[in-house]
Formats: structure tokens, C-alpha cells, sequence
């Protein structure tokens, strides 16, 4: 048992990760959570199967070697991270009510309350976490906000593991990411910024400090990645931020030691900023980011730096030659440094060594969280005597090694059509010319219904597609639950009154994960679930080669899908960047030259979905915005590539082909140039979330070709009222043409049940024949 009674001031762990997954190894949270919200397990129930989860996480890296103290992260969350810290803050919307218990807590229910919303609420609005493809839930803070702490979760916790033997070091969103991360009330003055309510909030980081230290903690986590964004703010108002809160902070009476973490990227001029600050470490991210000056180092003084070396976002075996260099450089010009990982292994699964399917040599090249703490381990070993790290880093360098000259890694065929493009290659005719040649082609009314592709995934669906996988069930019998599938959804459709159809997509497991089983240059994982948003979870695939098309994928199944009806059935793929965006993407080589491979591929699907036949395609680009460097400065090589990789993708189309685009998941107003520039014949994008504010970017752009912006949001079960979606469409005709005009949900329906779809899809038609009677009697 730890000694409660010893003196807080352990050196930092020389070898530790800076967030672990919380899923579990076969996402035993998501089961548990799941059968939760369903009324199948209760309260105590849950609690179990969470304790077990974060239990044998800590002992899996205990036996993996993090064995000092405050080496194993405390970051376990039942929903997301800003969720909790906005659990512990007790910083609930007054739009929920009363939803502290009488003890004035947030219990489990009030938690998911907010994460799920309920009859008359909303949830909290979900975005992406940095340029990541997991999504956290926004917090609203106005003038009004009360902050209390209304959790120990964090505490109770640390307990938790204590009381088995494991000190860990606790975790929560430090005061100025946080606030930086909120967005303004409803009802907050206009201008209002959450940051200026960091005085209000920094007393209650203070009270949680206070019961983490009198548990015991050692050490507790402040996560500040907002510190390694280019804010709309000026800098020095940030500084200012980090100075107050951390002047507070570090004041707190009785406190653990403070480790500021600052991961997914360069944390440039402000390392000077916590330099002068009193906390007792300083993460920075040297994957990601670069080694900072000698004189910029020397500034952290007594401070241990906790370098951030080995890849916490993609799942490469890590250099090890490459990162000792680099700890050589911070050794030498900072005084204390530690190992550790440059993000939260979260967004990575937990062990290669479950993917047994995979061939040995693609394992060798790979490292999941577990692989990683192993790489940490090694690392600090590395510092502490170089030479007892020699034969790992001699290994880790002839495996790279490897890679480069591997079979499928570098194909001649692949690189010659490449090599081959030119410019006309991503062009398409003037779009007034397009306009005119789909118009003869489509006849489409105006304010033309649509859907954005999936329908519901039942357990039907999922369950059969896992029987098919374990072979209970033939190719051939799949193949026709799937059709008939497809019937009931075109049927379904027609008898709504939509004017371009779906197929649904029961056939894909995931947008990505499906195209990349049909690819050369992929392999995917059984067991690799990475959490996307709370219980959600994808498993990324691994583009490990070069990127060629096997066979047509899609055309099957989108030509059934035609063969039902006489409405245009749209073609349905998924765009390069999102195929990048949401796959372990070769580090090898520039992300533009991967993106051209995959656009390659895709405009050969397209050709084949033309020749069969289909009028509309619909290339889906939800992560365009994800990948948007998070350094202003970074940002147009990115945009040019991305926005390149679609157009190649697309341009092969004939004029009278309808490219369709989908966008979801963000705030697109800071990249409309760029979704402009794909030159997509319609755009839809998500908007109700929002109540329709991408209409005024599209305003003021001049956004010239057709566009729908999501008039139901999708996220809950909540069903839109046909008056509700009216409004929001007479907003969207006063702001974009009527003509350029389609409608459409915010995103696709896989995670709805058929029920509250029917009912919302009925009410857009209804809510269109409205709108579109108006526009009439306006012409009259
Ligand atoms: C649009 N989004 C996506 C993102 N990233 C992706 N890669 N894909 C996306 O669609 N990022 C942004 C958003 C995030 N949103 C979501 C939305 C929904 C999910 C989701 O529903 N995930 C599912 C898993 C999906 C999947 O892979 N299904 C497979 C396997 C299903 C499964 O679990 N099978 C069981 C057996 C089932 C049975 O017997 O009945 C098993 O294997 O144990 C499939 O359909 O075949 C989830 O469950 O979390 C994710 C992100
Ligand atoms: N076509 C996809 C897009 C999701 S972003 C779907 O409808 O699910
Ligand atoms: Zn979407």
C-alpha cells in the first residue's frame, strides 16, 4: 500500500501515457452504458463494470512497466472528458433546469441527461476534439452560469485505484482550455465570452485540487490543448488566461503537483507563458511539434519537461533512434525530463496483439496504447542509461527500415498514373454548363427531398452482417437480407414523397472502414475500436500501402437500388480526405500524394456507377474540416491538397452527372472557400444544430451552386415538427436562392430507430410542400 503519510513531492514519472482508452479491450463501457440507458443493468451495475474497466487498465500498464507512482493516467470517462469536467464544474445550462440532486451533485443521470438531452432538451452540442475524429460536448457558459463542484468522480476515482495498490494521476480539462472549448449561452449578451468567466471557475479547480490531494493524489493532469491552437483571441489575452489561472492554481493551499499537458502540436510562444508559471510540470507535444530552442527550455527552471515523443494519435511503431535524438536535445537544455506519449492514446485501440489476422510483418510495424508504453518505457530507459536501450532501438530501426522496400508499399503502377496528372485532370465544364445539361437530366422539382444516405443500422442488419462474418451465414443470404433491406428503404422513400433516393447503406459496416475492405493498401482490425462520441465507437483502418481499387464497390448495389424506382437514386461513396481523416494514414509520405491515390480509385468507382446508369453520385467529405491544421500558418498547403484529392476524385464525371458533397460534425464557416473550391454541383451540410447559421456564411460568400443546409438534426431521437423545419427552411430561402435550394437532414440516419425517422422524414416533405406553395404565390 502506498504511504499516505509521505511528503507530495515525487519526481514525475520517468515513463508514462498521457490518457489510455476507457473503452475497454472489447468495449465492455459501451455494453455496459448501452444496457444502461435501456433500463437493463442499474446504477450499481454500472459501476461495476466501469471499476473493472479502470482497474484492469491500471494493472495492464502496471505490467507493462508504468509502475512508478502517478505513472498511470487517470482518465477513464463514462461519456467524454469536457463532459466531466463540466460534471465537476457543475456548470449545467439553465435551459436543463434543476438537475443537481439535493445534495447539490450531478448524479449519473443529470450526466447523461446532458450528454443525451431529453424530452424538452437538447443534448450539448457535439463537436470534434482538435483535429481528431473523437467529438466532445460543448459546454454553454454565460453571465449567468453557477460554478460548484458537483462531482468527486475524479476523486472517488483515484480512491478507487488507490485502495487496489495503484496510485494514478488524475485527470480534468484545465480552466482556460475549457473555457476556450465553450460556447455562449442562449440568452448570454452578444460578445459574451466564456473566458471571462475564469475568476468564477478557478475556486472550484481549487476544491477539487484540495480533495485530490487530501485522497492522496501525488500528481493530477490539467489538459490544456487550446494552448496549441491559433485562437480568434488575441495571444496575449490568452497569456494572460494561463498566467491567472496557474498563478491561482498553483497557490491552492493543499494541491497535488500540477502537470500541465499541452498535446496536438507545437505549443510555441507559450511555453514561455507556463515557464512563468509555479506548475510542477510541463507536457509538450515533440511529435507533433518541433524540439523548442535551447534558451526557450532553459526557461522551464526547476520544472520537469514531460516530452511528449511517441505518437499518441496514429499507430505507427515509433522511431526510437529518432526520438532518443530528440530527448538528447531537451536533456541537454532542460533540467528534469520525462517520457511520455504526445497525446492520450485514446484515439488508438489497446494491442496489436489481438490482431492476430493481420500478417506478422504488418504488426511488426505497428504500436497500439499497449505497444506505446512499452515505447515510453524504453525511452526513459534510454535517458536514465543510453546503452540499456541499444538492441530495442536498433530493432525499432531495421523494422522501419523494412517498410520502405515491403511488397505493396511503393507500387510502380499506382505511382505512374499519379505522376501522370495534369491540370485538366481536377477540372470540370463552367458549372452553368453542368447546371443546364442535369437539369434536362433530372427534371427535379424546386426545394428537391432528399436524405444524406444511411437509414437506420437495426440489429437486424448488424447481427447479420456478424453471422455472415462467422461464416453462419452465406454470402448469397446475406446478399439478399441486404437487398431486401434496400426495398423496404426505397419503398419507404417513395411512399414519403422524396424526389432523390438512398439505398441506405446497410451493406457497410462503416463509411470508412467499408471502402477500405474493398481497397488495396488497407488491412482493417477485428478488435481495434477507437470511441468517436460516447458509447460510438469505429475501428480505423490501416492504409499501410499504395492505394488501388480491386473492383467496383458500390456499383451493385446502387444499381439494384436504381432498378426500384424511376427517381434518381444517388450514388453513394465516401470522399479521400474522410477515407484519410478516419484510418491510420502511412506516415511515409505527404498526406496529398495518399489523398490522390484514394481520389484515383473513387473516379473509377464513379465512372463504373455512370455506366450503370446512375445520374446522381453524393461524395461524402464530413472530415474535411477535421483535418484543418490547427496553426493558422498551416492551413492553405492543407487546403489545397484536400480540396485537390476531391476534384480528382470527381472530375472524371460527365456534365450531366450531379456530384452531390456531405458535410457534418463542425463549424464550416472558417473553410467555405474551401467547399466551395470542391465544385460540388450540391452541398449538404449540417445546419439545424446551429438553427441554419451556415446560411449567412453561404450568403456572404456568393455560393453559387446548389446547397442544403440540414433542416433535422439527427444526433437525438428528438422528432422535428413540420412547423419547426418550415421555419427553418423560410430562414435558409432568405438567405440562399430558392433555386440553389435542396432539403435535407443534417447527416445520414444509421444511429436513428425507424420510428422517430419516419415521422421526422414525413414532416420535411410536409414542411416543403409549405415552402414551396409560398414561393409559388410569391411569383403570382
Ligand atoms: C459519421 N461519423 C463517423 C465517423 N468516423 C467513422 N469512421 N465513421 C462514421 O460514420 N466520425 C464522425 C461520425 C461519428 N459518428 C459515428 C456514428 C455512429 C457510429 C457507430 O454507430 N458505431 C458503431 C459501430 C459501427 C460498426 O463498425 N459496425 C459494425 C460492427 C457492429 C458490431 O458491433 N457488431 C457486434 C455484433 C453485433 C450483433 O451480433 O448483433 C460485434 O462485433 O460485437 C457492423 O455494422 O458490422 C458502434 O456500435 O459504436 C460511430 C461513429
Ligand atoms: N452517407 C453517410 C454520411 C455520414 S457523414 C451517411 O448517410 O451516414
Ligand atoms: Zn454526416
Amino acid at each position: 500500500m502506498p504511504d499516505l503519510t509521505a511528503p507530495k513531492n515525487n519526481p514525475f514519472p520517468s515513463a508514462s501515457l498521457l490518457g489510455y482508452p476507457r473503452i475497454g479491450r472489447r468495449r465492455e463501457l459501451k455494453k455496459a452504458v448501452e444496457a444502461y440507458w435501456a433500463g437493463k443493468i442499474d446504477a450499481a451495475a454500472l459501476d461495476s463494470a466501469a471499476k473493472a474497466i479502470q482497474l484492469a487498465s491500471a494493472k495492464r500498464l502496471q505490467e507493462l512497466g508504468l509502475t512508478e507512482a502517478a505513472a498511470v493516467p487517470g482518465t477513464f470517462s463514462y461519456y467524454d472528458q469536457v463532459l466531466d469536467t463540466t460534471a465537476h464544474l457543475g456548470a449545467v445550462p439553465a435551459r436543463f433546469g434543476k438537475l443537481l440532486n439535493a445534495e447539490g451533485k450531478l448524479d449519473i443521470d443529470g450526466y447523461f441527461t446532458l450528454a443525451r438531452g431529453n424530452k424538452e432538451q437538447q443534448p450539448l452540442e457535439m463537436t470534434k476534439w482538435f483535429d481528431t475524429n473523437y467529438h466532445y460536448l460543448v459546454p454553454e457558459i454565460g453571465p449567468e452560469t453557477a460554478f460548484t463542484l458537483a462531482s468527486t468522480a475524479k476523486v472517488d476515482e483515484f480512491a478507487f485505484a488507490l485502495a487496489n495498490g495503484i496510485e494514478t494521476r488524475p485527470y480534468i480539462v484545465g480552466p482556460v482550455t475549457y473555457l476556450l472549448l465553450s460556447k455562449a449561452s442562449d440568452g448570454a449578451p452578444a460578445g459574451f465570452a466564456p473566458l471571462s468567466r475564469l475568476e468564477d471557475i478557478l475556486p472550484v479547480y481549487v476544491e477539487l485540487l484540495g480533495k485530490l490531494a487530501a485522497a492522496g493524489a501525488g500528481w493530477v493532469q490539467l489538459d490544456e490543448p487550446a494552448l496549441v491552437v491559433d485562437q480568434d483571441i488575441p495571444a496575449a489575452d490568452v497569456e494572460a488566461a494561463v498566467a491567472r489561472a496557474y498563478e491561482v492554481l498553483t497557490a491552492a493551499a493543499d494541491r497535488p503537483q500540477i502537470l500541465v499537458s499541452t498535446p496536438y502540436g507545437a505549443l510555441e510562444g507559450q511555453l514561455g507563458t507556463f515557464a512563468a508559471t509555479n506548475i510542477d510540470a510541463l507536457h509538450i507535444d515533440v511529435f507533433k511539434g518541433t524540439v523548442p530552442s535551447a534558451a526557450a527550455l532553459a526557461g522551464l527552471g526547476n520544472k520537469t519537461l514531460v516530452a511528449g515523443v511517441v505518437d499518441g494519435h496514429n499507430i505507427w511503431r515509433n522511431d526510437l533512434a529518432a526520438s532518443a535524438a530528440k530527448l538528447d536535445e531537451l536533456k541537454a537544455a532542460a533540467g528534469k525530463v520525462a517520457v511520455s506519449t504526445s497525446t492520450s492514446t485514446q484515439h488508438v485501440p489497446h494491442d496489436v496483439a489481438e490482431e492476430t489476422q493481420l500478417s506478422e510483418q504488418l504488426r511488426s510495424w505497428l504500436a497500439f496504447s499497449d505497444q506505446k508504453a512499452v515505447e515510453v518505457k524504453t525511452l526513459a530507459a534510454y535517458l536514465a542509461d543510453p546503452a540499456s536501450a541499444k538492441a530495442a532501438i536498433d530493432e525499432a530501426t531495421a523494422v522501419i527500415a523494412s517498410r520502405a522496400t515491403a511488397e505493396g508499399v511503393r507500387r510502380a503502377d499506382v505511382r505512374a498514373r499519379t505522376e501522370a496528372l495534369t491540370a485538366a485532370d481536377f477540372s470540370r465544364s463552367e458549372y452553368a454548363v453542368r447546371e443546364a445539361a442535369q437539369e434536362e437530366a433530372l427534371h427535379l422539382p424546386p426545394l428537391p427531398t432528399t436524405t444524406i444516405g444511411s437509414f437506420p443500422q437495426t440489429s437486424e442488419i448488424r447481427s447479420a452482417r456478424a453471422r455472415n462474418n462467422k461464416g453462419e451465414l452465406s454470402d448469397g443470404q446475406y446478399e439478399q437480407l441486404m437487398k431486401d433491406e434496400i426495398k423496404r428503404v426505397v419503398s419507404l422513400q417513395e411512399e414519403l414523397g422524396y424526389d432523390v433516393l438512398v439505398h441506405g447503406e446497410p451493406e457497410r459496416n462503416d463509411m470508412v472502414q467499408y471502402f477500405a475492405e474493398n481497397l488495396d493498401g488497407f488491412d482493417v482490425t477485428v478488435h481495434g475500436w477507437v470511441q468517436s462520441y460516447g458509447s460510438r465507437c469505429t475501428r480505423p483502418s490501416i492504409l499501410w500501402g499504395d492505394v488501388t481499387r480491386k473492383a467496383a464497390i458500390t456499383v451493385k448495389w446502387a444499381e439494384y437500388a436504381q432498378s426500384l424506382t424511376s427517381k434518381p437514386m444517388k450514388g453513394m461513396l465516401t470522399g479521400p480526405v474522410t477515407i484519410l481523416a478516419w484510418s491510420f494514414v502511412r506516415d511515409d509520405q505527404p498526406l496529398g500524394e495518399t489523398a490522390n491515390q484514394v481520389g484515383l480509385a473513387l473516379r473509377d468507382e464513379i465512372a463504373d456507377l455512370e455506366a450503370a446508369g446512375i445520374k446522381i453520385i453524393q461524395v461524402d467529405e464530413p472530415a474535411l474540416r477535421e483535418l484543418l491544421p490547427l496553426r493558422t500558418g498551416d492551413q492553405a498547403g492543407y487546403l489545397t491538397w484536400s480540396v485537390d484529392s476531391f476534384r480528382l476524385a470527381t472530375a472524371g464525371a460527365a456534365d450531366a452527372t450531379q456530384i452531390h458533397t456531405h458535410l457534418c460534425y463542425s463549424e464550416f464557416g472558417v473553410i467555405i472557400d474551401a467547399i466551395d473550391g470542391l465544385d460540388a454541383d450540391v452541398t449538404s451540410i449540417e445546419a439545424a444544430r446551429s438553427r441554419m447559421e451556415v446560411v449567412h456564411d453561404l450568403e456572404s460568400h456568393g455560393f453559387g451552386r446548389g446547397v442544403g443546409p440540414g433542416v433535422y438534426d439527427i444526433h437525438s431521437p428528438r422528432v422535428p415538427g413540420e412547423q419547426e423545419v418550415t421555419g427553418l427552411l423560410s430562414t435558409a430561402v432568405k438567405h440562399v436562392p430558392a433555386r440553389q435550394l435542396w432539403v435535407n437532414p443534417d447527416c445520414g440516419l444509421k444511429t436513428r430507430g425507424y420510428a422517430e425517422t419516419e415521422e421526422s422524414l414525413r414532416n420535411l416533405v410536409r414542411a416543403t410542400q409549405v415552402v414551396r406553395a409560398g414561393l409559388l404565390e410569391t411569383v403570382k
